[in-house]
């Protein structure tokens, strides 16, 4: 497959990713994972209620919505962290539901885990080690066999060295992953979740802490990983990184999907502005959208000047002339 995620050119989005009319749960042509009737509820609170959703394989796939929507309970759910209340999905034509967290990894899907103090306490090195899966060393059999086991800790020492060059971490391999900056952090989580060769990788909020300077080349890596052949699901609340780098959007509320389809196109769509303005607390929604009366907020103002820049972004007219 061809790279073409330097800075400077940015890599056509995938098209044709959907069959039939866009709806939420709308089929995929080849989606690497299903997910029906999934459920979780929390005391009375349904945080998640996804009645059907695929997600496109070599896609970048990114799933929005508010704050309290349930993406990161949908996220534990996928990958054996959380068990739900009723559900069933496949990922790569495999049934998951029961699997545990480290068996889903090995089967190709991995998330990134942001540092834990536990984790930051490990040096860069030992926390790529950790990332790695179907270690032979795992076994009790095996690791009676040390020639065995001592290879195996040599390959995944080279293995894990490659990565850390490739996202400029490698100079950094014996000092404790705590002291990283929010961006490298990010970068090693991303580098962690490579060492078990996944086929999707999850990422939760891969912008949030990273400084500018570090953006670019976190987008990029991101992009790669499409070139690579992988598929990536992250939750961001990044509109414009949703924007530039996903093929396809997922937009959560209140547990559900309210709304998918491709970004330029899901970002018009009410139900999207609906749970968009929902994660701006500190406006007044009633007065904003105009069902009570009262005078408009700074930050209300600002919310709408932003929905209209998104809406002329995508090409829609303007708000006036639509009137
Ligand atoms: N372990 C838990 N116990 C009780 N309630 C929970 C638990 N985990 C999540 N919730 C609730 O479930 C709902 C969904 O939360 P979740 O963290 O999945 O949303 P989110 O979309 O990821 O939000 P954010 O964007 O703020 O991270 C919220 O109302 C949250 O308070």
């Amino acid at each position: 497959m061809s790279s073409n995620s330097s800075p400077t050119s940015r890599p056509v989005k995938t098209t044709g990713l959907h069959v039939g009319e866009i709806v939420p749960g709308v089929k995929k042509v080849d989606p690497i994972l299903i997910a029906d009737q999934v459920t979780r509820t929390f005391g009375g609170l349904q945080a998640v209620n996804v009645e059907h959703l695929e997600v496109p394989r070599n896609a970048i796939t990114a799933l929005i919505g508010p704050n309290g929507a349930g993406k990161t309970t949908l996220f534990n759910l996928l990958t054996g962290f959380d068990k739900p209340n009723t559900g069933t999905w496949n990922f790569d034509g495999k049934s998951l539901g029961g699997v545990p967290a480290f068996k889903v990894a090995r089967m190709g899907q991995v998330r990134t885990f942001q540092l834990t103090k536990a984790l930051g306490l490990l040096t860069v090195l030992e926390n790529m080690k950790l990332g790695a899966t179907g270690q032979t060393g795992e076994g009790i059999f095996s690791s009676l066999v040390k020639p065995l086991w001592r290879k195996q800790e040599e390959d995944l020492e080279v293995k894990a060295m490659d990565l850390l060059r490739r996202f400029k971490l490698d100079t950094k391999r014996d000092d404790y992953a705590a002291s990283l900056s929010g961006g490298q952090r990010k970068l090693l989580e991303m580098a962690r979740a490579l060492m078990s060769d996944p086929k999707l990788v999850m990422l939760d909020e891969p912008m949030a802490g990273v400084n500018p300077a570090l953006t670019q080349s976190l987008l990029d890596h991101i992009l790669a990983l499409k070139d690579e052949g992988m598929t990536v699901l992250f939750v961001e609340h990044d509109m414009q990184m949703v924007r530039h780098i996903a093929d396809w959007v997922v937009v959560m509320a209140e547990g559900r999907v309210v709304a998918e389809g491709p970004p330029d196109t899901v970002m018009e769509d009410p139900a999207v502005i609906d749970a968009y303005l929902g994660s701006h607390q500190d406006v007044d929604l009633g007065v904003v959208t105009g069902r009570i009366a009262g005078e408009d907020s700074a930050a209300a103002e600002e919310l709408l000047a932003e929905i209209e820049d998104e809406r002329l972004a995508a090409g829609a007219e303007p708000e006036e002339e639509r009137k």
